[in-house]
C-alpha cells in the first residue's frame, strides 16, 4: 500500500565523536547540525513525508544516520548488523519504532554485518555494496530475506568509500548516478550517468521529479535540473564531516501495509 513516511532521528549530542574513515577528521558544530537536520526534515515534511521520529540514541554518536540500521523492502524492516561495533546499540529503537509502524521484521544475524547505506534499491534490484561494514554473511542474509519476496540481489564490490550509497545512487528512471573515481565497477550499473561532484552522486527521491541533494554538489543540480529533474538543496555539510551524505539521515517507508 503507498505511504510517505520517512524514519528520522534527532542527532546526539555527541555526534561530533562520530566515526570517520575515509576523510581527514574535521570539528563537528553540533548546533549547526542540528540547525541542518532540522531543515532537512522540514524539507522531506514539504515535500509530501510524514517524519517518524526514532527514539533518540543520545549515547551513540551515529544514529543519526538512521538509513545505516534497517532496510526496508515492501512491507518488510531488515534490521541491521552494522559493520562498526560502535554502531550496533542503535538498532534497538529502530526495531521498535517500525514494529510500531506495522512493518514485518526480520535481522541481520552473527557472523553478518549490513549497514543500510550499503543497500541501493533500483525496482526490484538490490544492490548491496560489498565493502568495510558490509561482509559477505551479510550480503547472504540479504537475498534470503528479499529474493523469495521478488527481489534480485547484485552484489558490488566497495573500496574507495564508506559505502556503496556514498558512490551511487538512482534517479527516478533508474539511471544510477555517481562520481566515476568513487566507483569501483560502474559497468556493473545497466544505465549510469556520471556526475562531475562526489556529493552529487547522492540523492533522495521525494516523489516525481524532486531530488533532495547537498548542496556541496551545485554542478551536479544543475545538471540534473539540465536534465529535467527538480532538485531540493539541502545544507548538511556537518554531517559530510562525518561521511554523511543525504541519503543516511532518513529511511523512506513507502510500502507500509498497516
Ligand atoms: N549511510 C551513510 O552514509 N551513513 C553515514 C555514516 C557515517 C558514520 N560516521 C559512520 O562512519 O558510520
Amino acid at each position: 500500500m503507498p505511504s510517505k513516511k520517512a524514519l528520522v532521528r534527532r542527532p546526539s549530542p555527541r555526534l561530533a565523536e562520530g566515526l570517520v574513515t575515509h576523510i581527514e577528521r574535521e570539528k563537528v558544530d553540533v548546533d549547526r547540525a542540528v540547525e541542518q537536520w532540522e531543515a532537512y526534515t522540514e524539507a522531506l515534511r514539504t515535500h509530501g513525508w510524514e517524519t517518524v521520529e526514532v527514539d533518540p540514541a543520545d549515547d551513540c554518536p551515529d544514529s543519526v544516520f538512521v538509513e545505516d540500521t534497517v532496510v526496508m523492502y515492501k512491507n518488510v524492516a531488515l534490521i541491521t548488523r552494522p559493520g562498526a561495533r560502535s554502531r550496533r546499540a542503535e538498532t534497538i529503537g529502530v526495531e521498535e519504532a517500525v514494529a510500531a509502524l506495522g512493518c514485518s521484521v526480520n535481522w541481520i544475524w552473527e557472523p553478518g554485518t549490513l549497514d543500510g547505506g550499503d543497500v541501493l534499491k533500483v525496482g526490484d534490484t538490490i544492490y548491496v555494496g560489498r565493502g568495510g561494514r558490509t561482509n559477505a554473511a551479510g550480503v547472504q542474509q540479504v537475498r534470503a530475506a528479499f529474493e523469495p519476496l521478488g527481489a534480485r540481489v547484485v552484489a558490488v564490490p566497495v573500496s574507495k568509500v564508506l559505502h556503496l550509497k556514498s558512490a551511487v545512487t538512482a534517479l527516478p528512471d533508474g539511471t544510477v548516478i555517481g562520481h566515476i573515481p568513487k566507483i569501483d565497477r560502474p559497468a556493473l550499473f545497466p544505465r549510469f550517468l556520471s556526475v562531475p561532484e562526489e556529493a552529487g552522486g547522492h540523492v533522495v527521491l521525494l516523489g516525481g521529479h524532486k531530488l533532495l541533494i547537498s548542496a556541496s554538489a551545485p554542478k551536479t543540480a544543475e545538471l540534473l535540473a539540465d536534465l529535467g529533474h527538480d532538485p531540493v538543496v539541502v545544507d548538511i555539510s556537518e554531517f559530510e564531516k562525518l561521511e554523511g551524505c543525504v541519503t543516511c539521515l532518513s529511511v523512506r517507508m513507502r510500502e507500509l501495509y498497516a
